[in-house]
């Protein structure tokens, strides 16, 4: 299988001087299409800054990133920005969803911000709604869901602009252990299905084994 998401030697220094921090040295990874990578670590290892850098929000201090075979560590901010709403998919800690956007439209704001909307698009989001079991709750805005549903309505928002690399930053935080497994199942499964490639911080070692591989961080160096 081919390799979406590759970071190779990636470092990252915040600061300069006395007061520089090393959040990560000289790290590699490698997911392939289809592949799920779960990212553990003690606090202030460097998970969130990884996850950053891998999801082009953050720029290393060394090292190379490729998605989908681009090389995109030296892209200007513009390109950086058409980079992660084309080519990546986030799902946050907590749901992240725009209050006053019923759950159509929140995932139509994906494509309308690519400038990619269409009747294709309408069928998509149909589709993922449906897979993640959130077609009666079309109309309805995230207040009036619960932290499981607002999650499933993060992940097909993710998948909405058909990302390369999906990336999700403790999806089960905000749920219990039955939903939050139920979530990484579903993230697991629409991976597998569309072959995206998956990279997962977590703490919860109960969904570990829905996982392919997990990796571990600690002071700033990853280990396979
Ligand atoms: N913007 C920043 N400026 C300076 N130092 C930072 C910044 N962001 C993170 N750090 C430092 O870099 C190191 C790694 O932080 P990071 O947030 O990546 O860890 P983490 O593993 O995600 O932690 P947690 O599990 O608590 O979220 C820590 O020592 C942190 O204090």
């Amino acid at each position: 299988m081919k390799d979406k998401l590759v970071l190779e030697n990636i470092s990252k220094v915040y600061g300069e001087g006395e007061t520089a921090v090393t959040a990560l040295q000289e790290v590699s990874l490698r997911v392939k299409q289809g592949e799920f990578v779960a990212v553990m670590g003690p606090s202030g290892s460097g998970k969130s800054t990884f996850l950053s850098i891998a999801g082009a929000l953050l720029t290393p201090s060394g090292g190379t990133i490729a998605i989908d075979g681009r090389d995109i560590t030296n892209l200007s901010s513009k390109e950086l920005h058409d980079v992660r709403i084309h080519d990546i998919g986030f799902v946050f800690q907590a749901a992240n969803l725009v209050p006053y956007l019923h759950i159509w439209d929140q995932l139509l704001l994906v494509p309308r911000l690519a400038k990619n909307m269409g009747k294709q698009e309408e069928e998509k989001a149909k589709i993922l709604l449906e897979r993640l079991g959130l077609a009666h709750r079309m109309r309805h805005y995230p207040e009036h869901l619960s932290g499981g549903e607002r999650q499933r309505v993060a992940i097909a928002r993710a998948f909405m602009n058909d990302p390369a690399v999906i990336l999700a930053d403790e999806p089960t935080a905000s749920l219990d252990s039955k939903r939050g497994r139920e979530i990484v199942e579903m993230l697991a499964q629409e991976v597998k299905t569309r072959g995206k490639a998956a990279v997962m911080v977590t703490h919860d070692e109960r969904v570990l084994d829905v996982c392919d591989r997990i990796v571990t961080i600690k002071d700033g160096v990853l280990y396979n």
